[in-house]
């Protein structure tokens, strides 16, 4: 029988035992024991820098452990790369895509699988294969299109199809929900029930307690390189599983006093934005944000969002209308750059940090001062004064927590959530008039998102303007004190967050007019 071992017991789909892994002076696997059961979703949680990736990464092939055993379906493997973990029924889905955008859905598919010149007739076959698995997985991808020209959700169906398709009966999946809207990870889960009911077995890496409240059957929580508790998902708590996470109490929902608003800081008039392609992104924005408040914009991804903030932060073009900070023209393309803007007291976290706001080759305290070199504290002569930088780093590190505090780490070997509080702290600690913000805890653990949620709401509370930009919205929730909503490019509606609900912004964010919206939900009450 598949999966029953000499003593003829069902065995678990893996099982690691006394798993170690280190990276110079970093332990980031101790010894670790993992077994995870046939036909489940396990979830693993952690905080950032825990050694989760790492752990899937040894599972999968991509490094090979400094100790310890992997059995697969009871059987003692060795996994020396990832054709070994394929081989033996293992997929994995990344945090980053591994796509050819260029190539369609049929051709990243069987990419690899069918080797060089692929006859018609096999093409074909795969073909017909590639639709029974969308069909009875429910998938939704269309085998002909080109994958860059699918949503970020689509893209990772890709990525499960590819998976399925080479046999995976273990399924990894690195913080999927990350970039996903709430409705494509519903879709996401949709679909590893679905997997799960098939006697798939899932592993999952996620933040987000509810995911594993939702979806997991078995929990195991890692805290700094180890395993610190397993829980069936029925017998445990979010609350429960936080602090074995992190080792305290954390608030799991941000507590703040009323705003009070004051002086106009940034002002947007009938803001259009367009790609080089000429497509419309952003229609007639028009809006305030003042001193001591926290605007939110509420939105399903790629309704515009992206473009308004980058064009905010002078990184993008704009195509009409105005841009004023504390009174003045800063419109991206009337003389005022992106450097200009940082220098006047406009921080900007970008949303994708990968793209935008961190090079992932350059060392921690180059990435801490990227896009503010120019700062008189950090140069000394014609030169940059490195003993500043590094000292200046440390600081930013301390204060933000990232984990290892080595300035000369290469921003890439950081964990994802530790890039993402590196770059937080070099926007805020500036201590800029205005915060552009976008997607702040995307792949942050409980404790930092508590911690990142905390000083936000200080810096509005010291007066400062925040526009924060979220597709979490129990982030948007919790923090604006006013919630726009875009949908298609145009700010369809206001509402003030005491009256936002998360079925009134679903609604507006499908395109719901907002008064419509509101009545809807009225009769649903
Ligand atoms: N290639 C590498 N070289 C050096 N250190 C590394 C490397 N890969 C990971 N690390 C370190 O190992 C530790 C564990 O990282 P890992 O990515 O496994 O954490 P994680 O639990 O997945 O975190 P996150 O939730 O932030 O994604 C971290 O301290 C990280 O900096």
């Amino acid at each position: 029988m598949h999966g029953a071992g000499e003593t003829g017991a069902v065995q678990p789909a893996i099982e690691l035992r006394g798993i170690d892994k280190r990276f110079g002076a970093v332990h980031a696997n101790k010894s670790i024991d993992l077994r995870v059961e046939k036909g489940t979703i396990h979830g693993i949680v952690g905080e950032n820098g825990a050694g989760k990736s790492t752990l899937m990464s040894i599972l999968y092939g991509f490094y090979q452990a400094d100790g310890g055993t992997i059995h697969v379906d009871g059987k003692l493997c060795v996994i020396k790369g990832s054709e070994d973990a394929i081989a033996l029924g293992i997929g994995m889905v990344h945090q980053h895509f591994m796509l050819v955008e260029t190539f369609t859905v049929l051709e990243n598919v069987i990419l690899g699988v069918e080797g060089g010149a692929v006859l018609r007739a096999g093409v074909d076959r795969a073909r017909e294969e590639l639709k029974r698995l969308e069909r009875e997985y429910a998938l939704d991808v269309n085998p002909d299109a080109i994958v860059g020209e699918l949503s970020v959700g689509a893209q990772q169906r890709v990525e499960i199809l590819k998976a399925l398709y080479r046999g995976a009966e273990i399924l990894i999946l690195d913080e999927p929900t990350g970039v996903l809207t709430p409705q494509e990870a519903d879709h996401l889960f949709r679909i590893l029930e679905t997997l799960k009911e098939q006697g798939k077995t899932v592993v999952l890496i996620t933040h987000k307690l509810r995911e594993i409240m939702a979806a997991t059957d078995n929990v195991s929580v890692m805290r700094q390189g180890e395993m610190v508790a397993h829980r069936k998902t029925a017998e445990t708590s979010p609350e429960e599983i936080s602090e074995l996470m992190v080792g305290r109490k954390v608030l799991l929902h941000i507590e703040k006093g009323e705003a009070a608003p004051a002086a106009i800081v940034l002002e947007v008039d009938n803001l259009c934005v367009d790609t080089l392609q000429g497509v419309r992104k952003v229609k007639n924005a028009s809006f305030t944000v003042r001193a001591g408040e926290i605007v939110g914009i509420a939105g399903v991804s790629g309704n515009g969002q992206s473009e308004l903030l980058e064009a905010l932060g002078g990184i993008r073009p704009v195509t009409e209308g105005q841009v004023l900070f504390n009174g003045q023209d800063v419109t991206p393309g009337h003389g005022v750059d992106a450097a200009e803007l940082r220098h006047r007291g406009v921080a900007h976290v970008p949303e994708d940090r990968h793209r935008m706001a961190m090079v992932t080759g350059f060392s921690a305290k180059e990435a801490a001062i990227l896009g503010y070199e120019d700062d008189p504290a950090y140069q000394k002569g014609i030169f940059l004064n490195w003993h500043a930088i590094a000292d200046a780093t440390e600081h930013m590190m301390s204060e933000f927590d990232v984990r290892p505090n080595d300035p000369n780490l290469k921003a890439a070997n950081f964990s994802g959530g530790n890039q993402q509080k590196l770059v937080l702290a070099r926007e805020m600690m500036r201590d800029p008039e205005l915060l552009l913000v976008g997607q702040p805890t995307r792949g942050v653990d409980i404790g930092a998102i508590e911690f990142i949620h905390k000083r936000i709401v200080a810096m509005r509370d010291a007066g400062k303007a925040v526009l924060l930009v979220s597709v979490e919205l129990d982030e948007i929730m919790s923090l604006a004190d006013r919630i726009l909503v875009m949908c298609n490019g145009s700010i369809i509606g206001e509402v003030a967050a005491a009256d936002a609900n998360e079925r009134v912004l679903g609604l507006m964010m499908a395109g719901v007019a907002p008064n419509e919206a509101k009545s809807a939900e009225g009769h649903h009450v």
